[in-house]
């Protein structure tokens, strides 16, 4: 039996489809000869935006907005990544954490040092995660200590990009990273656009995350009509445009990035800690945006996929109730034909499912990656699965069906559940290493 209702997940009846897979691909189908009938194998987790530096302030300042986060806690981090062995150090314990969870794709913020974040290019290669990585760019509001003129933020992307081309991985891609509008000018958005176009390189940055931030979008680049216009003007959103957060946007803005075809990225985590505001992925969803999650780590407080999962799916259910309680407000109560009395339907929470494909399939085709599921022509990434593991977190019962299973994993499991995580069908990580 292959498992509809999970997509892509494969029990032990699925084993002869998963082996015939691994096998067109010349891969060791070992791992599957001896699944039990509680273990299963399920693609990779995909964390469409976190930043590596950011592992050290994990969980700190969370009394703080996101604007003043960004200078008492995270510059003054990130400028420590200046010095060659800390952030050799730093970036590779970012990588083997993110890996142990099952993240076999991220999309990473670097810091503006073009130096060691290739050291972060080198970790993810050498420890086998597939990974787009950013030397973050930072020409206007920044402490003195942290910001690049506009012509070495140019100079250093270009730099950063032929390094990274060179050397040909077969995992890392690199992306132009433009932190976000307000640490940079027009002039260096429109040339890292142009950059991006010549070189078809992917661009990520983050759009619409506070209102502060908004505002001050605003008073730095007047004469447009809202955030999302200004990277429009500067040419950077496109197919390839990744873009975190999204929370305050106005249907315009909405028609604006769906016409361009960018992704989006719910870091729902992050926006919960540093009360940025409510995403409602639905309505992005509806809209028929591409969408992906991310962790956002550190404005998220873990580096966990699993966890971005379950933060997603608790952030709907409050928009679902919030939606509930106002239309009892206004005397609009569910009718028997389960709509609303202005005939429209009733929210819909985003489902386990949803944010399960959200979280692989989707976020893949977010990073422009190739992998995501298990069908033909799509590169292997997976994770075996141990629901029965000496110290497992889940509470398994004999009538359990193989649902159930996967379910009480995406809402308790933990890393010690992942047995063993491949990408590109080579094992990188397992547990009993
Ligand atoms: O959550 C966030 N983390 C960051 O590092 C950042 N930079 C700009 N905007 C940001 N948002």
């Amino acid at each position: 039996m292959f498992l509809v209702v999970w997509a892509q997940v494969l029990f032990l009846d699925g084993k002869d489809r998963l082996q015939q897979r691994l096998r067109e691909h010349e891969l060791d189908t070992e791992c599957l000869v001896n699944l039990t009938p509680r273990q299963f194998v399920m693609p990779g987790l995909v964390d469409c935006h976190i930043h590596s530096p950011q592992l050290a302030i994990t969980a700190l300042g969370t009394d703080k907005g996101l604007l003043d986060w960004l200078t008492t806690y995270t510059y003054p981090a990130e400028a420590r990544f200046a010095d060659h062995d800390f952030a050799h150090q730093a970036h590779h314990k970012t990588v083997r954490r993110t890996l142990r969870g099952g993240t076999t794709l991220a999309s990473y913020y670097s810091t503006i040092h073009t130096d060691t974040t290739l050291l972060l290019c080198q970790a993810a290669d050498e420890l086998g995660q597939r990974a787009l990585v950013g030397k973050v760019n930072m020409d206007l509001i920044a402490p003195e200590f942290y910001r690049e003129t506009t012509q070495q933020s140019v100079a250093e992307t270009e730099r950063f990009l032929d390094e990274v081309l060179s050397y040909k991985s077969g995992l890392v891609t690199p992306v132009i990273t433009p932190r976000f509008a307000p640490s940079c000018t027009l002039p260096l958005m429109t040339k890292l656009g142009e950059i991006a176009k010549e070189r078809n390189i992917p661009i990520q940055t983050h759009l619409s995350e506070t209102v502060e931030e908004i505002e001050t979008v605003m008073k730095l680049h007047p004469g447009h009509q809202s955030y999302t216009e200004v990277y429009d003007a500067a040419g950077l959103l496109g197919p390839k445009t990744i873009l975190g957060h999204c929370i305050h946007l106005s249907d315009k803005e909405i028609d604006t990035l769906k016409s361009r075809d960018c992704g989006l990225v719910h870091c729902a985590c992050s926006n919960n800690t540093l009360r940025s505001g409510v995403m409602d992925i639905r309505r992005l969803m509806d809209r028929g945006l591409k969408l992906g999650l991310g962790t956002d780590m550190a404005g998220g407080y873990t580096t966990s996929m699993l966890a971005s999962i379950r933060h997603s799916v608790d952030v709907s259910n409050m928009c679902a109730i919030h939606s509930h309680n106002k239309q009892r407000q206004n005397g609009e109560h569910q009718q028997a034909s389960n709509h609303t009395t202005d005939g429209s339907p009733p929210y819909r929470p985003l489902t386990m499912a949803e944010a399960f494909r959200l979280a692989t399939l989707d976020g893949s085709s977010v990073l422009g990656q190739n992998c995501g599921n298990f069908e033909p022509g799509r590169e292997f990434d997976g994770l075996l699965i141990d629901p029965e593991v000496k110290d497992s977190p889940l509470d398994l019962f004999d009538f359990d069906t193989p649902d159930d299973v996967v379910q009480k994993f995406l809402y308790t499991g933990d890393d010690r559940n992942i047995s063993k995580v491949y990408v590109q069908g080579r094992e990188v990580v397992s547990r009993t290493e």
